[in-house]
């Protein structure tokens, strides 16, 4: 699939732009904070409904304006298909596919398969388990859209049980006698069990079939003699055959043996969104011990298998890799080149044309004062 056209009103620093796109490599240059970075975070907003960079929607807003939209064409099996997102800060996105408006934004997921590499995936690396979370969730449901909303349902039942138990806390330490009430727990137990099973057994799949492709990406990326492991780390002890119904159960048993435990602190500590993925450079778990490069290298690696593992799902997604080039050598830079020079779409970003090999240079865009010109 590729982005045939790209417009935005109102999105970050522009106003209103269209930008038209074309099927193998493009390269958008230019200088610092001029915009190129907005265009992709833009389409990645369309395929996983979350900007790469913020944790909320009011910075993707123009300064000064209420809503921003951003529409694109994406071309598919020969078919166009157009997708068109509004976002207003504080509400729930409006969507359309096509000519119609559909009930929920995520709808839309799939409609638009990206795999985006950006500086801040060394996150992925160095940050928080949540930030490998996000990056299981977001390839989950670009591999399978119905898991948008088992993510959906899961994170709801989660805030709902904390909720409940945190209202029960701060009543038993301010001595008062109204909403301590404990006695729904069971209820948010079994649904916490129920689509955690489905999200836990959806993400265990995953990386069973993500981590072969995790290997051979770093491998080709660093040249290493180290090799690249990925395992998932679970809040709970996960049965031998790891199917939903097992997973249920397990999860049912640990929430009920760690009750105490949760209503003490006032807080779940059980299920998914406590898990994280362990990443590891021979022996040693990248996170604490890695180096700079080697961590950089592991993101990158963990994107390109994301991007590999899509196709080997018949899926072909859009690949674009911000600011990638100047960060590499030259032999690393050829090495990456001959990766994603197949790409049906390979969208890639520059302060520097020339840092991005010649077998690249397909389309160029320039940027300046908001408005994205192709020159070549
Ligand atoms: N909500 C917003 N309203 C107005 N301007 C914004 C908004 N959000 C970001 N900007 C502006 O967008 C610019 C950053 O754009 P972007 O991150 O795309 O730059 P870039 O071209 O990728 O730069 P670099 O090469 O440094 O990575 C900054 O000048 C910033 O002030």
């Amino acid at each position: 699939m590729y982005v045939q056209r790209l417009e935005l009103v109102d999105f970050r620093s522009y106003e209103r732009v269209a930008v038209d796109l074309s099927a193998g490599a493009s390269v958008l240059v230019g200088p610092n904070g001029v915009g190129k970075t907005n265009l992709l975070e833009a389409l990645g907003y369309v395929a996983t409904l979350d900007s790469h960079r913020v944790a909320t929607d009011a910075p993707l807003v123009r300064a000064g304006a209420a809503a921003a939209v951003i529409r694109c064409l994406v071309v598919h099996d020969g078919r166009e298909l157009q997708v068109e997102l509004e976002i207003v800060p504080g509400k729930a996105n409006r969507a359309r596919l096509g000519r119609s408006p559909v009930r929920r934004a995520r709808d839309v997921l799939g409609a638009l398969r990206m795999v985006l590499f950006a500086p801040e995936d060394l996150e992925l690396v160095r940050g928080d388990p949540a930030e490998r979370r996000r990056y299981l969730d977001d390839l989950l449901v670009a591999r399978q859209p119905r898991y948008a909303g088992v993510r959906a349902d899961y994170d709801r039942v989660v805030k709902q049980r904390n909720a409940l138990l945190r209202t029960s806390y701060l009543a038993r330490k301010t001595g008062g006698t109204r909403g301590g009430d404990l006695s729904t727990l069971d209820v948010w137990d079994a649904h916490l069990a129920q689509h955690g099973a489905e999200l836990l057994a959806g993400r265990l799949e995953l990386v069973t079939a993500l981590a072969p492709f995790v290997a051979k990406a770093y491998d080709a990326v660093a040249a290493g003699r180290t090799a690249a492991g990925i395992a998932y780390r679970a809040s709970i002890e996960v049965p031998p055959s790891p199917d939903r119904a097992a997973l249920q159960e397990a999860l049912l048993a640990a929430l009920a043996a760690g009750r105490s435990s949760e209503v003490e602190r006032g807080v779940t500590l059980t299920g998914p969104h406590r898990d994280d993925l362990v990443l590891t450079l021979g022996e040693l778990p990248a996170k604490g011990y890695a180096s700079h490069g080697e961590s950089w290298s592991y993101a990158l690696a963990l994107r390109l298998a994301a991007y590999d593992l899509l196709r080997a799902d018949g899926i072909e997604p859009v690949l674009a890799l911000d600011d990638v080039f100047a960060e590499l050598d030259a032999g690393r830079r050829e090495r990456l080149a001959e990766l994603v020079g197949g790409a049906t779409q390979l969208l890639v970003t520059c302060a520097v044309a020339e840092d991005v090999p010649a077998s690249l240079q397909g389309a160029r865009f320039e940027i300046a004062e908001g408005v994205v010109r192709r020159v070549e």
